[in-house]
């Protein structure tokens, strides 16, 4: 006679809990190509569709079933991490003085987006102006709060007109005197009759990290964010 059937391994009370989305927030512009080989050697995958130019796909999976990367715009990134949508971000730190979220970590500098932030003006004023004599500037930037802070440290009211880009054009059409933008090489100043006269700040990537999910997710980011100075150790 057949014996009593075999016991059956017992049943979960739970089924297992899935694990919670982690969201990087990458910018798309110019330092997205600089922070991949980075997002790469962390073992991170994204979904092909993610090198097609043509996707209007926003979101991408990867190949670690909880981690999604967005593609953002490089001032968004600070935006969705400050308020939690993502918990780990690059974002350059222009954009991280711009806001000076209080939600936001930085741990870390990636080493990658090197640039500075300056004051420019035109090569024709440069040549009899005297920058310790200035009471008031008015200025075109995409930085008002860094450059507001920048000058009142010294007594002199900035009066800032916001633009998103091409600042340069500003002081030939008077709309302002001058600029607050970032440099590199300085081509782009050159190429606009413009010249460096201040540096404010020099810039480059960090790795941002959402407070909250810093203690809430603590293994977890960590981990990541070791993982992440080991690369740029290197
Ligand atoms: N000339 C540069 N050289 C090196 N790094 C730069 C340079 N310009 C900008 N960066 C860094 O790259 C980040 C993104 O700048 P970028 O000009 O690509 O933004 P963008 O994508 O054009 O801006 P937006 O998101 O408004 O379209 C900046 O916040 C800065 O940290
Ligand atoms: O000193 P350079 O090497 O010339 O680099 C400086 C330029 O780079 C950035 O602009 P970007 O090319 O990212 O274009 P944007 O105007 O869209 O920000 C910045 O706003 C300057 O215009």
């Amino acid at each position: 006679m057949a014996g009593p059937p075999p016991l059956l391994s017992p049943i979960p009370l739970e089924a297992p809990m899935s694990r919670e989305k982690l969201v990087i927030a990458l910018p798309k512009g110019r330092i997205l190509k600089e922070c991949m080989p980075l997002i790469r050697a962390a073992g991170i995958e994204p979904e092909p569709a993610f090198d097609d130019p043509d996707t209007r796909l926003l979101r991408f999976a990867t190949n670690h079933a909880h981690i999604d990367i967005i593609r953002v715009r490089s001032f968004d990134v600070a935006t969705f991490v400050a308020f939690g949508a993502a918990q780990l971000g690059i974002a350059g730190n222009d954009v991280l003085m711009e806001f000076n979220f209080p939600e936001l970590y930085a741990p870390l500098d990636l080493d990658i987006g090197h640039c500075r932030l300056a004051v420019a003006e035109p090569v024709d004023l440069s040549r009899d102006d005297d920058p310790t004599r200035w009471s008031h500037v008015r200025v075109a930037t995409k930085y008002p709060d860094i450059t507001r802070r920048h000058f009142a440290a010294r007594g002199v009211q900035a009066e800032c007109i916001k633009l998103n880009g091409a600042m340069e054009l500003a002081p030939a059409l008077g709309l302002a005197t001058r600029i607050v933008d970032l440099v590199s090489t300085g081509a782009t100043l050159a190429a606009n009759g413009l010249v460096e006269v201040e540096r404010i700040a020099d810039v480059s990537s960090r790795l941002v990290v959402n407070r909250t999910a810093l203690k809430t997710r603590s293994q977890e980011l960590t981990g990541w964010i070791d993982t992440f100075r080991q690369l740029t150790d290197t």
